[in-house]
């Protein structure tokens, strides 16, 4: 059953009425109450100095007991192996504490009291401080001194509000520079209570509003300190299952999915550190982009990937025409790509005669076409049954010759015993001819291979016009679209590990040998003192006792230094725990099928906006991509508020949608800021635009000139210091960018240019990038829509 979470969502969004269009940005930062020094500053520090060191102290244990584990050198390999998982243990709460250091704590709750006895700001075991991690005293106990931001203790931080405390009585934002605190800002939960701080916010969102209209950095940051209710609800979801997460741009789609990661990875662990989380983006620059948000939340074993880059050993370097890109991305590139397939298991045209002991023996199309439909039967991958394919014609042959020189001429019977029989099978495989004759009609064929020969010559399989588009000479350089093609051909080819498996073996043997050398070594030397107890009484067990070698040499091929996000990215095959996939309205059913290969228990969270679809390969309804995998068994829900682009800017960009969905229904903008939108017509475009860059470049901040591509070497060569190509920096201060590629990023100011040439989805991307302003600078009338916005 479906369960549709938008009327939930909707209600949510009216409970929370601190969010406000046009409310006045507050942010404070003074350390002084009405001139007096400020107590509760004070102690807000006292207790981040506090935390603080504890954090020291932590990072010099963690960082000594690596250093001393390391320098263990050679040891027997069971203190070995306890080495490498105490490394591994420490070094991630290593890279946590560094990651998340200088904004570690950043919001307190203070529980209402129990008692009847009037509360007070500070009473102590009363209030919980929130950070980014948890950390605990060095007492016996272990005191919780910082909660983890997912624990559920933390939970009230996020959703209390007055109509519903949830047990609080006052949420603290706490702002800190570094270690040091800047400012406080307090919400009454409890209305009964009388105590003030002289940090009180009334309306409970300056420290949104403050995040909000903050200079961008060309980095996503965290939300962590301020995560919505209806965001909440959504990081925290159970994670079995596929929820779609649908909302229009700048509903923090992309920032809560990060979340999500981060908490799943809190709450499952055990599971996700095993089978680790893969997060799907639609390109390097967006990963780049976003790459930073689960580092400044602690957790960095995450595999952040294009789906052109889930086939190991293959970068996707070249790109396709949109034509090409849909065709290769259709479901029916499965049927297409087994028909290339079964083409690879020839029949002799008309026969294929080998030479084998002076005699010549004739393999038709008849015999070998017995040979190929029982191989077929088998129903494996191609390499796979190419060994049972080896042993139908190996029979074939074998009973041929055996008929030829074991046949009495008198009665007909055959005169060979099994172990002639054997000495003729033998004799074949040691003849080349055989096995150029099987290498003819069942070949080995690599993915690569197969599609690279099949998009050079594709036209037995697709429509003339179909053919024309995806034709292209045999290449090294693949495209993002021919990934699933050759995760397909893999899955249809599958691997003959023979050779490898007979290499593990060997290598399998040699560690049981070694495992074997390390355990008499280890019982020899047991001292003279165990000797001598009774074997009855002995309670001191050696290594012997306890582990076999086959357990130990076991033992020593788990032994895998790589993270399992790195093991991940190595295996074609890898299940993961988790899959994100963000702006998932991109992906085509071929990149579908991939995906779902990598998550088994269909255990997925997808986010993406119909509305901003631009490839032709997407797919146009949810139920469309999921229904051939799990049917109607998936959850849907929606964010509704914009945080990103401002009411006046977002009313521009609604229209252009509305011209041709009349009934569609815009996020609504948290934020209002009075500056207008504006568009200028120009004949001099390069002129306008460099003009324009200056009008628009904020003092802090960053500026995206969003213009069609073929603009782009002009208008690089008239703007100062700006930066264009695939993967442009986004730390810098102007960069140029095509719709597509901006698609998911933002930007303090956007210069949209030539927007007539732009198709719909991809302008409503490039008009909604903007967190505070948004220019057009066109020599080519505006579409209609735009033109009747200014
Ligand atoms: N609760 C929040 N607190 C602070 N900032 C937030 C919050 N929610 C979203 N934002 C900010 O809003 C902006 C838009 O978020 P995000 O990029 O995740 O939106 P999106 O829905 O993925 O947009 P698009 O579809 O356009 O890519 C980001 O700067 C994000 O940090």
């Amino acid at each position: 059953m479906v369960r549709d979470l938008r009327k939930q969502s909707h209600e949510e969004v009216h409970c929370a009425q601190y969010i406000r269009p046009g409310a006045e940005l507050s942010n404070r930062t003074s350390n002084t109450t009405n001139g007096l020094p400020d107590d509760e500053l004070r102690r807000e520090q006292e207790f981040i100095d506090d935390l603080y060191a504890r954090v020291d102290a932590l990072r010099g244990g963690t960082e000594d007991s690596v250093t001393d584990a390391l320098a263990q050198g050679s040891t027997p390999m069971q203190a070995r192996l306890e080495r490498d998982v105490l490394v591994a243990e420490r070094s991630g709460l290593l890279a946590a504490l560094n990651a998340v250091d200088g904004s570690l704590c950043f919001g307190r709750i203070d529980l209402a009291d129990p008692s009847d006895s009037p509360p007070s700001a500070t009473s102590s075991g009363a209030t919980h401080h929130i950070g980014r991690i948890g950390i605990r005293a060095d007492d016996t106990e272990h005191t919780p001194i910082l909660i983890d931001w997912r624990a559920p203790v933390a939970r009230p931080f996020y959703l209390a509000t007055g109509h519903t405390p949830m047990g609080l009585r006052r949420r603290r934002h706490i702002t800190t520079e570094g270690r040091t605190v800047t400012a406080l800002h307090d919400e009454i939960l409890d209305l009964g209570d009388q105590m003030r701080t002289g940090h009180e916010d009334p309306t409970g969102d300056a420290v949104l509003l403050s995040a909000l209209n903050s200079a961008r950095t060309g980095r996503m940051s965290d939300i962590v300190q301020t995560i919505q209710a209806e965001q909440d609800r959504i990081i925290r979801a159970p994670h079995r299952g596929i929820l779609v997460v649908e909302g229009g741009p700048g509903t923090g789609k992309t920032v809560v999915a990060l979340h999500r990661a981060a908490y799943l990875l809190y709450e499952h662990r055990e599971l996700l550190a095993k089978r680790a989380v893969l997060i799907v983006g639609p390109n390097p620059a967006f990963l780049g982009y976003i790459g930073e948000v689960l580092p400044s939340l602690g957790e960095t074993g995450v595999l952040l990937a294009t789906v052109g880059e889930l086939f190991p050993g293959v970068r996707a370097t070249a790109s396709d025409t949109p034509e090409a890109a849909a065709v290769k991305g259709r479901a029916d590139m499965a049927d297409v790509l087994a028909a290339v397939v079964r083409d690879r298991q020839a029949l002799p045209d008309p026969v294929i005669a080998i030479e084998h002991d002076r005699d010549i023996l004739m393999l038709d199309a008849g015999l070998v076409g017995v040979a190929r439909d029982r191989t077929r039967e088998a129903r494996l991958p191609h390499n796979v049954a190419r060994e049972h394919f080896e042993g139908h014609i190996f029979n074939t042959l074998t009973d041929m010759v055996a008929e030829r020189i074991g046949t009495d001429p008198f009665d007909g019977t055959n005169l060979l015993d099994p172990s002639d029989i054997t000495q003729i099978r033998d004799d074949l495989a040691e003849n080349p001819e055989v096995w150029a004759a099987i290498d003819r009609l069942w070949p080995r064929v690599t993915p690569r291979r197969l599609v690279a020969d099949f998009l050079a010559e594709p036209d037995a399989y697709l429509t003339v016009a179909d053919a024309e588009a995806v034709r292209r000479p045999v290449t090294r350089a693949w495209t993002t679209s021919d990934v699933p093609l050759l995760d397909e051909a893999a899955e249809l080819l599958g691997e003959d590990d023979r050779t490898t498996r007979a290499a593990a073996e060997q290598e399998r043997d040699r560690q049981v040998a070694y495992a074997q050398g390390v355990l008499d070594v280890s019982y020899a030397s047991r001292t003279y003192e165990f000797e001598d107890i009774d074997a009855e009484d002995a309670e001191v067990l050696s290594a012997h006792d306890i582990i076999d070698a086959e357990r130990m040499a076991e033992r020593h091929e788990e032994d895998d230094h790589r993270s399992a996000a790195e093991r991940a990215a190595a295996d074609r095959t890898w299940a993961f725990g988790h899959i994100i996939v963000d702006e998932a309205q991109e992906l085509s059913p071929m990149a579908w099928r991939l995906l779902m290969r990598r998550s088994p228990t269909r255990s997925m969270t997808l986010v993406g906006d119909p509305a901003q679809t631009a490839e032709a390969a997407g797919v146009g309804s949810w139920s469309e991509i999921l229904a051939p995998y799990v049917e109607d068994r998936w959850e849907h829900t929606r964010l509704a508020v914009n945080y990103r682009t401002p009411s006046e800017i977002m009313d521009v960009a609604a229209a252009v949608l509305r011209a041709e969905h009349a009934d569609f229904e815009p996020p609504s903008s948290v934020r209002s800021t009075g500056v207008r939108p504006w568009a200028r017509r120009t004949s001099d475009l390069a002129g306008a635009v460099e003009k324009a860059v200056a009008d628009l470049t904020p003092v802090e901040g960053r500026l995206a000139v969003i213009a069609p591509r073929a603009l782009h070497g002009v208008l690089a060569a008239r703007i100062d210091g700006v930066v264009a190509g695939e993967s442009p920096d986004l730390t810098l201060g102007v960069v140029l960018l095509d719709p597509r590629q901006a698609k998911g990023l933002e930007f303090d100011a956007v210069l949209v240019v030539e927007p007539g040439a732009f198709g719909t989805s991809d302008l409503y991307v490039a008009l909604t990038r903007a967190t505070q302003s948004l220019g057009i600078v066109h020599t080519t009338p505006l579409p209609k829509p735009l033109a009747e916005s200014f």
